[in-house]
């Protein structure tokens, strides 16, 4: 008895139905109507992870995992191999639409891989990126804007880059119950006035420029924030000096409270410049590679398609459609039409 109120109970308690397929499956088949068993089949479904949850992993010092994810496969392997939060980034301008950079993003596109990505992705907390320009103006035109990434695009929450300039429109955001997460240190959409995609917070004066922002936000309502390209020690220093939000690390060191990478880059399909953070924990593009070589000299030898990937016509039924057919002039055809 003792033993068990010196324990966090509640924390182990969301641990438990967070990661325990069985109890998952147990409880859905349990509530779930006959119709809806065929759809669930065998496959454990996953309890849909709140900010709650999240707040939980922190204080039990469980790494949180967010993954990028652009469209619907992506999206359902988040959801499929237990990523805790999928995010649509507006990284999705440059590794899925070719643009040179996310300025160019237009909110219309965003929604358009958001719906996507939510259609795979159910049980990760949701976040989308809100693309550069739609938060900026003003908190009323943030909140008309971040209103269409949840309402059309079925996003959980936002994300927004930046500092103290955005407190108000976080405020607003979360006062509305729009969840934010926050983004600080290096902010891609600014890579012109940063002159490149640098690191922040080498120095004293700007790493205490980064921490002060990361107080601010914490304090106008964001659940979570983004650390990305800083010293370690200040990511670490960071994560211990809030009180509640969740730092997401890219480039921030060990000592955050969760990680995030850009699918691409995890899995070796970006072919352009690499950051010092990225480790390639896959190598698809080599996968890709190996397909499209394989497949491309299987057509021009006639090896694909083989007797087994092709239909068949009972042999009757072609003699006598050969019959048929040599006796088919043009003018028949005209007269059955
Ligand atoms: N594939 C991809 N991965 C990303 O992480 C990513 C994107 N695209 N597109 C949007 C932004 C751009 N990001 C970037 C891009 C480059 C660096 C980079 O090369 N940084 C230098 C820092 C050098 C310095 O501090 O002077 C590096 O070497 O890591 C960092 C983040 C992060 N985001
Ligand atoms: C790298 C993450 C944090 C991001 O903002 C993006 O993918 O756009
Ligand atoms: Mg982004």
């Amino acid at each position: 008895m003792a033993k068990r109120a010196q324990r966090p109970k509640q924390l182990l308690d969301f641990s438990a139905s967070l990661y325990d397929p069985f109890r998952a499956c147990s409880r859905r088949w349990m509530s779930a109507r006959p119709e809806e068993r065929q759809v669930v089949g065998t496959a454990a479904p996953r309890k849909k992870v709140t900010i709650q949850h999240l707040h939980a992993l922190r204080a039990s010092r469980t790494p949180i995992t967010m993954l990028t994810a652009y469209d619907f496969p992506t999206g359902r392997a988040c959801e499929t191999h237990g990523v805790d939060i999928t995010l649509v980034g507006d990284s999705l301008a440059q590794v899925c639409l070719g643009y040179d950079s996310t300025t160019r993003l237009t909110l219309d596109e965003m929604l358009h891989h958001i719906r996507a990505v939510a259609r795979g992705s159910h049980a990760p907390l949701l976040v989308a990126d809100m693309p550069f320009g739609t938060y900026l103006a003003s908190p009323e035109d943030a909140v008309r804007n971040a209103v269409r990434i949840v309402r059309e695009g079925g996003a959980d929450a936002v994300k927004l880059e930046g500092g103290l300039e955005l407190v108000d429109t976080v405020r607003r955001l979360t006062s509305v119950g729009i969840p934010v997460m926050a983004h600080v240190g290096l902010l891609p959409q600014r890579h012109v006035a940063l002159s490149g995609y640098r690191m922040q917070g080498r120095d004293a004066e700007s790493a205490l420029g980064v921490l002060k922002s990361a107080l601010a936000l914490e304090e106008a309502g964001a659940f979570a924030m983004v650390l990305e390209a800083i010293p370690h020690a200040l990511g670490t220093y960071i994560t211990q000096r809030l009180r509640h939000a969740a730092t997401i690390g890219i480039g921030a060191g060990a000592g955050t409270d969760g990680q995030v990478l850009v699918w691409d880059d995890l899995m070796g399909t970006w072919h352009g410049h690499q950051a010092k953070f990225v480790r390639r924990f896959a190598d698809v593009k080599s996968e890709v590679e190996k397909g499209i070589r394989a497949y491309s000299e299987a057509v021009r030898e006639r090896s694909f398609p083989a007797g087994a990937e092709s239909y068949d016509m009972p042999k009757a039924q072609w003699e006598r459609f050969q019959q048929l057919a040599d006796e088919c002039r043009v003018g028949d055809v005209a007269k059955d039409a």
